[in-house]
């Protein structure tokens, strides 16, 4: 079922972005403040793998992990009331952006590659994605990844700016367009 018919206020949330901008440490946070259940699903397919994404990439597969991702994108974007983190490739796969994009109000954490530097070390062990590729490639990924990011509902800038402060943002942003498009 599509649930563009949902009512807005009880639309799930997605958050999208760049490997390591922030979106389980977000997502964590605005699902306390919203009072809804975050569900993130990098954490879901190693809970079904039992292992971590570093494993399943080794293990079986790139491809296998793409397939699964979509799998569990497709499903929890038909439901309600949710706040849900997406891995930082997921959204290059059209049917997970179509998915996300036709049920849900999708937020795109923006930060810039400055920044983004930063944070390498402690991204590197636990993002198959990053091993093996060296800071030139890794620069070229994260530019060549802003079109699709380019498609979402709300854009937000995390540049400079504190989980809390970030997820207070989206919040008020939320209430503001519920607001809107829904009067009470
Ligand atoms: N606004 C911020 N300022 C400083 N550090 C941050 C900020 N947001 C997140 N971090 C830190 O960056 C690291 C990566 O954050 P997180 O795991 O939430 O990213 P992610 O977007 O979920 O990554 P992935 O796409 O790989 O799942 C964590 O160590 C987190 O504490
Ligand atoms: O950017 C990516 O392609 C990835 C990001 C992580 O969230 C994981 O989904 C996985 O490590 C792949
Ligand atoms: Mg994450």
């Amino acid at each position: 079922m599509r649930l563009r018919e949902v009512p807005v206020r009880q639309q799930s949330i997605v958050l999208i972005g760049f490997m390591g901008v922030g979106k389980t440490t977000i997502g964590t946070l605005v699902a306390q403040k919203l009072y809804r259940s975050f569900v993130d699903i990098d954490e879901e397919i190693e809970k079904e793998f039992g292992m971590p994404t570093t494993d399943i990439f080794k293990v079986h597969g790139e491809t296998v992990f793409r397939e699964h991702e979509k799998k569990l994108i497709q499903f929890y974007c038909e439901q309600k009331l949710k706040i849900i983190s997406i891995g930082g490739g997921a959204f290059m796969q059209p049917e997970v952006r179509e998915a996300c994009l036709a049920n849900c109000t999708v937020f795109y954490l923006d930060v810039s590659w400055e920044q983004w530097k930063e944070r390498l070390d402690i991204l590197i062990d636990s993002r198959p994605i990053l091993q093996n590729r060296d800071l030139d490639e890794i620069e070229k990924l994260f530019y060549e990844r802003q079109g699709a990011y380019s498609l979402n509902h709300s854009t937000l800038s995390v540049n400079d700016q504190s989980p809390e402060q970030i997820a207070d943002h989206i919040v008020e942003s939320l209430k503001l367009a519920w607001d809107i498009y829904e009067p009470q």
